[in-house]
C-alpha cells in the first residue's frame, strides 16, 4: 500500500483502476530516417491516417452529448486531403527543407494547414487546435505509441495525469472517469474547476500520481486529499459507504437555511444559459456570478449589443424573480482575449485584466453595461452588476457611476485584490454589495499563481492570511452601511451584502467557516450545492461563528483546515 498526499478538490470516494494520460507527442527530430523509402513512408502516413479516423470514429460511437460532436469533427480531420497529402508531398527530397522523415513531414504538413487556418481567422481558426492534435495522433500511430488525449477505455477508470490541458478536458467523460488525479495543478486551477462543475472526485497537486502504473488499483478520497495505491479492506468499504451517501445527498431542495433558521441562500456559478438551466434544476436560489467571458471567447472581436443581449438574457429567463449577479468581463492573465489583452505582458496576473481594460480600451465596458441593462428589462430576473479587479474605492465608485448611467439598480464589486478587502469600508461607501472572489484573493495574498502545481500548498483558501482578508471584508461592509445609516449605528443597520464567490464556497467545511466571518450568501458549482446544504443545516450562526474563531487562530492552512474539520464531525459522517 502506497499513499499520496495533495489537495482534495471534489469530495468522493472512490476506487478504480488507474490509466495514465499519454505524455504529449514530441516534436520528431529534422531530416530523414536511414534506410527509409519514400514510397513506403507514404503508405505508412495514409494508413496512420486511417487508422486514427477509424479509431476516433469507433469513440464517437459510444460517445453522448459535446464529446461526440468533437470526437466525430476531429476524426473527419484526420484524413484531411491537405493535411495527408501535404504530407506525401513534403517526403519528396526535392521540397524546400527536405528530405523528412514520415513523422516530420507529417509534422510540418499540420503547420502549414494549421497556418493557413489561423489566417483564415474566425471559426476556421478555431479548427487549427483541432488539426494539431490529429498531426500528434498521426505521429504517435506511426511510432507505435498509445494516441495522446484522454485514454480510451471500455471500463470506468480513475485518470492520472501531470495536469490536463483545456483541450483535453473537452472530451472528458464523467461516465468513464470516476476520479481524476493529478500531480500538478492547484485547487483554483482550471482542471480543478472542472473537475468541480462535473462533480468529479478529484485531488490536486499529489507528488508521485503521475508515475503509477496503469491498471493499479487506487482509493482516491477527495475530502481529505489522499490517493492509495493498493487499498485495502477499509478503504473497500469507505468507497461502498459513500456510494450509499453519495446517493442520500443528491437533492438540494432549493432553500438555504442553518439549524436556527437563519437564511444563507446557496447560489449558482454559470457562464450560459444552458449551465443556468443545469443550476435552476438543481436548486440554487439564483445565480452569484455569472462569468460573461463565455460571450467573448473564442472570437477575435468583441460582440454585438444584440449577440451580448441574448446570451446574457439566456441567464436571466432561468432565475425570474431571483437575484442574478452577472459580472463584466474579466479579459486577460488566465482569461486572455486577443481584441482586448495584451500577450506580451511580463506578469499577465499582475497586468492589464478585469476592470483595468477599461482604461486601454474604453467604450467595450460601457456596451458591456447597455448590453446588461437591456437583457434585464426583457426578463423578470432581479439583476445585480459588478465588476472584477477592483482595487481601490475610487475604481469602485466609477465603477457604480457607469453601471447607474446604463440604468443599472445595483452595482457592486467583487473582491479579490487584497487592497479591496482592506479599505473595505470605503469601497462599499460607493458600492452596493460585495462579492469575494477568493481565487483570485488567494493568489495575490500568497503572491502564488493559482495556475502553478508546485505552489498550490500556497495557493490554498484556507489560509489563514486569506481569512482575515475575507474577515476584513465583512468588517468594513458593516462600518460602511453603519456610516452611511442616519443613526450611524451598526446594530441598527443591515450590512451591506457580502457573498462568496469562488471556489472556497464549494467546500463544505470552509462554507462554514465563511458564514461564520459574516458571508450572507455562497456561490458555487450546481454540483456543491447538496453537500454545503447538508453540513450548513446541521450548525448554527453561534458554531459557524466558533469556527471562523478557530480558523482565525491556526498558523496554518492545514491547522486551519484539521481543526474546523475536527469541530464538525458530521463531515465524516457524510464522507465529505
Ligand atoms: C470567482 C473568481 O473569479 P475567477 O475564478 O473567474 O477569476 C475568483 O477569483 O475567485
Ligand atoms: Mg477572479
Amino acid at each position: 500500500m502506497q499513499q499520496f498526499h495533495g489537495v482534495g478538490v471534489t469530495p468522493g470516494r472512490v476506487l478504480g483502476p488507474v490509466l495514465q494520460m499519454p505524455a504529449p507527442v514530441a516534436e520528431p527530430a529534422p531530416g530523414i530516417v536511414a534506410g527509409s523509402d519514400a514510397v513506403a513512408d507514404a503508405e505508412r502516413i495514409k494508413a496512420a491516417s486511417k487508422a486514427v479516423q477509424t479509431a476516433l470514429k469507433d469513440r464517437a460511437a459510444t460517445a453522448t452529448g459535446d464529446a461526440k460532436g468533437v470526437l466525430e469533427a476531429t476524426a473527419m480531420m484526420a484524413a484531411d486531403p491537405m493535411l495527408v497529402k501535404g504530407a506525401v508531398k513534403l517526403l519528396d527530397p526535392a521540397t524546400e527543407g527536405g528530405p523528412r522523415s514520415a513523422e516530420r513531414a507529417v509534422w510540418d504538413s499540420g503547420a502549414a494547414v494549421a497556418q493557413k487556418l489561423t489566417a483564415l481567422g474566425g471559426y476556421m481558426a478555431e479548427r487549427a487546435a483541432d488539426i494539431l492534435d490529429v498531426r500528434s495522433r498521426i505521429v504517435a500511430e506511426l511510432r507505435g505509441l498509445p494516441a495522446p488525449g484522454i485514454p480510451a477505455s471500455d471500463a470506468p477508470f480513475v485518470l492520472a495525469a501531470e495536469d490536463l490541458a483545456p483541450a483535453d478536458t473537452a472530451t472528458l467523460d464523467p461516465a468513464k472517469v470516476i476520479a481524476l488525479i493529478t500531480s500538478g495543478g492547484g485547487p483554483q486551477s482550471h482542471t480543478a474547476i472542472l473537475a468541480r462543475s462535473l462533480g468529479l472526485t478529484a485531488v490536486v497537486a499529489a507528488e508521485g500520481v503521475d508515475r503509477i502504473a496503469d491498471g493499479t488499483e487506487v482509493y482516491v478520497d477527495g475530502g481529505a486529499g489522499t490517493v492509495i495505491a493498493g487499498p485495502g479492506q477499509p478503504e473497500r468499504d469507505a468507497a461502498a459507504a459513500w456510494a450509499t451517501q453519495a446517493s442520500a445527498l443528491a437533492a438540494f431542495e432549493g432553500s438555504n437555511t442553518l439549524a436556527d433558521g437563519h437564511a444563507v441562500p446557496l447560489l449558482a456559478n454559470v457562464g450560459t444559459g444552458k449551465d443556468a438551466a443545469k443550476a435552476a434544476a438543481a436548486g440554487a436560489e439564483g445565480v452569484g456570478l455569472l462569468r460573461t467571458e463565455f460571450c467573448f471567447l473564442d472570437r477575435d472581436s468583441e460582440p454585438t449589443h444584440d449577440e451580448q443581449v441574448a446570451a446574457y438574457g439566456a441567464v436571466f429567463a432561468e432565475f425570474p424573480g431571483r437575484k442574478v449577479v452577472i459580472r463584466t468581463l474579466d479579459a486577460g492573465a488566465d482569461k486572455p482575449l486577443p481584441f482586448l489583452t495584451n500577450t506580451d505582458e511580463p506578469n499577465p496576473a499582475l497586468g492589464v485584466r478585469g476592470y483595468r481594460t477599461d482604461t486601454t480600451s474604453p467604450g467595450v465596458l460601457a456596451r458591456q453595461l447597455a448590453a446588461i441593462a437591456a437583457a434585464a428589462g426583457q426578463h423578470e430576473a432581479d439583476v445585480w452588476v459588478m465588476a472584477p479587479m477592483i482595487a481601490t474605492p475610487e475604481e469602485a465608485a466609477h465603477f457604480v457611476s457607469l453601471a447607474r448611467e446604463a440604468g443599472l439598480r445595483t452595482a457592486g464589486v467583487m473582491v479579490e485584490v487584497p487592497s479591496a478587502a482592506l479599505t473595505a469600508r470605503h469601497v462599499l461607501a460607493h458600492a452596493d454589495f460585495a462579492s469575494l472572489g477568493t481565487n483570485d484573493l488567494t493568489q495575490y495574498a500568497m503572491a502564488a499563481d493559482r495556475m502553478l502545481g508546485p505552489l498550490a500548498a500556497l495557493n490554498n483558501p484556507w489560509q489563514p492570511a486569506v481569512l482575515h482578508l475575507i474577515k476584513a471584508t465583512c468588517d468594513g461592509a458593516r462600518a460602511a452601511s453603519a456610516a452611511g445609516s442616519a443613526s450611524g449605528s451598526a446594530a441598527e443597520q443591515k450590512p451591506k451584502p457580502v457573498g462568496v464567490c469562488g471556489e472556497a464556497a464549494a467546500d463544505p467545511a470552509l462554507a462554514a467557516v465563511l458564514v461564520g466571518l459574516g458571508v450572507s450568501t455562497l456561490s458555487m458549482t450546481p454540483r456543491a450545492l447538496a453537500a454545503v446544504n447538508a453540513v450548513l443545516a446541521t450548525i448554527t450562526l453561534a458554531k459557524a461563528q466558533e469556527l471562523a474563531g478557530i480558523a482565525l487562530e491556526a498558523a496554518s492552512a492545514v491547522e486551519a483546515r484539521d481543526a474546523v474539520r475536527a469541530h464538525l464531525p458530521v463531515l465524516e459522517e457524510l464522507g465529505l
